[in-house]
């Protein structure tokens, strides 16, 4: 069957039968293209029939399809001729694993962080009735994503719609770990109506048969919070804002989605389809550990276990072992994840002191005033978060911890390039948008020694502290480089003169390799780590000025407003007699691929860095 979709509507030729043998080919096909390449399984085994459902109602790519997030789009890029893709998926040069325009007329909107479906769908909904246009729109966000405020905000938006727009709610009770929270909690009751809600019209009945008081009794529930409409309509929370709830809905049952599709087509207004899927479906390994398969390097189809992996420690693994450590030590310590326990490491301090861990969902910005709270009360929180996601609570960084100098340690992984998820997802503005905030100290370790202690030093600290460390392995070199970490007082490694390399965090271990290729071809070369982009080591400068005429600092962030930009403005201040070689990340986004094959295009890799320092200092 396969063979037969070459393009977007193709599969609309299938009969339900037919699509049903189309369904367990793509689940083969995906299995087996991503145990080579590595991807987001689990969410997209669970979404094949509804995706093949919605092509085959929906036409393409006149009807938008909205996808949350977008790690679940790959039976839709199946499905509109890029089955060839799947070879490169992720690779550089190679097919995105997420939604992009550029890709495909029929991806309608970017996207790759959560909860921003519906509104982009209702911008389009909008546009399409200023245009006086007629396409269908439909947004796709799952149970997890749900947990994200701007999905409330975009549902609060849509209710007095009057024109269609169809949110697929796709529910696999799943986040990338368990989903967290009320709503969870309420599409759980939700998931179970049928049975629910014949019980509740039994007890309704009964009450009807009790002479005069079961009437009154019927009349009270009715008054109360627990309604009998509430027990026997599901999707009242929905229904209740003026959205029309259709569901639930089985999410593998092609001919029923079709169906279900078709009805929502026919509502006037905003209508939420609740689809239940199962995630890592038709995969025993995925299904029984979904989690596991949410995002897999290559992997044996057989077992299940994973191809690669040094078994070296990961940055994320160090922090996991010394925040458990501290939270041993230190009671008031608490952490916060944002939906992401095990891809920051937190996992572990969960098991140990579940009081002290708290996963908010997906709700970046919630998790940072939350966290201020908990600071506020006495508490010391450590937010472990993702680079990319932290920008979501940039606001609230300033306006709820900042501005009242609260002692928040904002533990930022992925840092810097994290490779094959590519544009959304690479850490490359924080030393940017955390540097700019007054208040905060900004550092980053250079190896995972350096990490423990940082984050010793971070958690000691009165007031907010950003310390940012990368994806993969932690480096272990330079162990014996150990002085105490002081605030604002950066690290010399090698003393000479002339060109001084100033390096930030994980890059010391390219800079390390600059300085080597430098010596060898006859040039003196001090390496300093700067441990703090914010402050920065004045003193420091003053003193390297001396004898020194090159200032190199290396980032793994973009140029605007990170470390060199904040060297370069001291020395034009004060007038110090030295150059500034600025090597960093482009004004620009920075699309996937292995971070090795990245650094090389953005020039970043030890042999460019080389001999921009030996051109640079050529001119002098
Ligand atoms: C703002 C933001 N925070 C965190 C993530 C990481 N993340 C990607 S998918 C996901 C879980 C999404 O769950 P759900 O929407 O239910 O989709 P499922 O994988 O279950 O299909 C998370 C937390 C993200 N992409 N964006
Ligand atoms: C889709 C998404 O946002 C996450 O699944 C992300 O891909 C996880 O990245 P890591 O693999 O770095 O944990
Ligand atoms: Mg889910």
């Amino acid at each position: 069957m396969l063979e037969r979709i070459q393009k977007a509507n193709d599969i609309k030729e299938l009969n339900y039968d037919e699509m049903e043998v189309l369904a367990g080919e793509i689940r083969e096909f995906l299995i087996e293209k991503i145990s080579r390449t590595g991807g987001h399984l689990a969410s997209n085994l669970g979404v094949v029939e509804l995706t093949m459902a919605m092509h085959k109602v929906f036409t393409l790519p006149q009807d938008r399809i909205i996808w949350d997030v977008g790690h679940q789009a790959y039976t839709h890029k199946l499905l509109t001729g890029r089955k060839e893709g799947f070879d490169g998926l992720r690779k550089y040069g190679g097919m995105s694993g997420f939604p992009k325009r550029a890709e495909s007329e029929c991806d309608a909107f970017d996207t790759g962080h959560s909860s921003t479906s519906i509104s982009a769908g209702l911008g389009y909904v909008q546009a399409r009735e200023l245009r006086g246009e007629d396409y269908n729109v439909v947004s796709v966000i799952g149970d997890g994503s749900l947990t994200g405020g701007m999905a409330y905000e975009a549902l609060n938006n849509a209710a007095p719609l009057k024109a269609n727009f169809i949110i697929v709610l796709n529910d696999n009770h799943m986040s990338i770990s368990e989903n967290v929270g009320g709503m969870s909690k309420y599409l759980a009751k939700l998931r179970t109506a049928d049975v629910y809600t014949g019980l509740k019209k039994g007890v309704t009945y009964a009450l009807h048969q009790i002479p005069v008081a079961g009437d009154r009794i019927i009349e009270q529930i009715r008054k109360t919070k627990s309604s009998i409409k509430q027990l026997v309509v599901p999707g009242m929370f929905f229904e209740d804002m003026g959205i029309t709830y259709l569901g639930p809905v089985k999410g593998h049952d092609i001919r029923m989605l079709c169906r279900a599709f078709e009805e929502a087509k026919k509502v006037e207004g905003p209508v939420l389809l609740h689809v239940l899927t199962k995630k890592g479906k038709g995969y025993k390994p995925a299904e029984r550990e979904p989690a596991k398969f949410h995002g897999t390097g290559p992997f044996h189809i057989a077992t299940g276990e994973a191809k690669a992996g040094s078994g070296k420690d990961t940055y994320t693994d160090v922090f996991s072992k010394v925040i458990c450590d501290i939270g041993r030590k230190d009671h008031e310590v608490a952490v916060i994840t944002a939906a992401m326990a095990d891809g920051t490491g937190l996992a572990e301090f969960k098991k140990h002191y579940p009081a002290r861990f708290f996963d908010v969902g997906i709700a970046e910005a919630h998790g940072v005033t939350f966290a201020a709270g908990l600071a506020a009360g006495g508490m010391k929180p450590v937010f472990a978060v993702y680079s990319s996601f932290l920008q979501r609570g940039y606001d609230q960084i300033i306006h709820d911890v900042a501005l009242q100098k609260l002692p928040v340690v904002f533990a930022i992984d992925r840092a810097g390039l994290v490779g094959s998820d590519g544009e959304t997802h690479q850490g490359v503005f924080d030393l940017s948008y955390m540097g700019s905030v007054p208040n905060m100290t900004v550092m980053s370790p250079k190896n995972r020694w350096e990490l423990a202690d940082m984050l010793r030093f971070a958690v000691g600290f009165n007031g907010p502290v950003a310390l940012r460390y990368p994806r993969g392995e932690a480096y272990d070199g330079f162990e014996e480089y150990r002085a105490p970490v002081v605030y604002g007082k950066s690290e010399i490694i090698y003393e000479e003169e002339d060109i001084a390399i100033l390096v930030v965090g994980h890059m010391f271990e390219e800079a390390v390799k600059v300085r080597r290729a430098l010596k060898e071809t006859g040039y003196n070369c001090s390496l300093i780590n700067a441990r703090f982009v914010k402050p920065v080591d004045t003193k420091m400068l003053e003193e390297l000025a001396k004898n020194h005429k090159l200032f190199v600092t290396v980032e793994e962030n973009v140029r605007c407003g990170g470390f060199g930009e904040r060297v370069q403005g001291y020395v034009s201040e004060k007038r110090l007699p030295v150059s500034v070689l600025s090597l960093a990340l482009p004004d620009d986004y920075i699309e996937h691929g292995s971070v090795e094959v990245l650094r090389r295009e953005v020039l970043l890799d030890a042999a460019s860095m080389t001999k921009q320092i030996i051109a640079r200092y050529t001119m002098l």
